[in-house]
């Protein structure tokens, strides 16, 4: 702790298993929300930032269940959207096709919004934070949110938030200490509090390991 600032460690979940419609979750999408719950009852979470789709609201709501008086409130900067489409010149040659076709495969509105939802997202969320006390805080958001906080936090190549996924419930933590020190990913894609049967969803299955 410094003198005038202290540390944020951000904790970031994807939503749990949503139904095909997305209009919620599924059965497991819920037990995993409470599982998650329970997992971080102990963390003196300061607040709760929710993306206003259902499958997020749902989630973060079934989270809030487990810690009590944790406060939760819906913010677009944890919604759903692309956070940044690259230039064909930005990336590696030999994947650029197959990255800028996964890109465009998302709606037009999602990837316009997207650059200053991430901008908001990476002020509100992200730095160490000003007084003596360190803050905890959970944003349940999105796939695409994470991998950009992610590569942010690494200062990788801006187009490096693609190929950083998340499964359902999973738990990803950085740390921002006071000036002096980089950030630290402290978990990422963490599913220790999900029974195996409850792992895994959200992920290709080409990309499933054990475990
Ligand atoms: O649409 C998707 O593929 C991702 C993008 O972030 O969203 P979700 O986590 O809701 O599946």
């Amino acid at each position: 702790m410094s003198a005038t600032h202290a540390t944020r460690y951000l904790y970031l979940a994807r939503h749990g298993e949503a139904t095909p419609d997305e209009r919620g979750l599924t059965p497991t999408g819920r037990r995993q929300a409470v599982l998650l719950g329970e997992r971080l009852r102990d963390v003196p979470l300061s607040a709760i930032h929710h993306g206003p789709l259902p499958r997020a609201a749902e989630t973060a709501q079934l989270i809030g269940a487990r810690l009590d008086g944790v406060p939760a409130h819906a913010c677009e900067p944890a919604g759903d959207y692309v956070p940044y489409t690259p230039r064909r010149d930005e990336l590696p040659t030999d994947c650029a096709d197959f990255l800028l076709d996964f890109v465009r495969g998302f709606p037009s509105g999602e990837r316009a919004r997207g650059p200053l939802l991430a901008r908001t997202a990476e002020e509100r969320f992200t730095g160490c934070v000003k007084g003596s006390e360190d803050r905890h805080e959970l944003v349940v958001t999105h796939n695409f949110l994470i991998g950009w906080l992610v590569r942010a936090a690494l200062d990788a190549p801006k187009w490096r938030w693609l190929g950083l996924n998340q499964c359902n419930a999973a738990l990803t933590v950085i740390r921002y200490p006071p000036p002096g020190r980089p950030p630290s990913v402290l978990f990422s894609n963490d599913m220790a509090h999900l029974p195996a049967p409850l792992r895994w969803t959200g992920w290709a299955p080409e990309l499933r390991v054990a475990g």
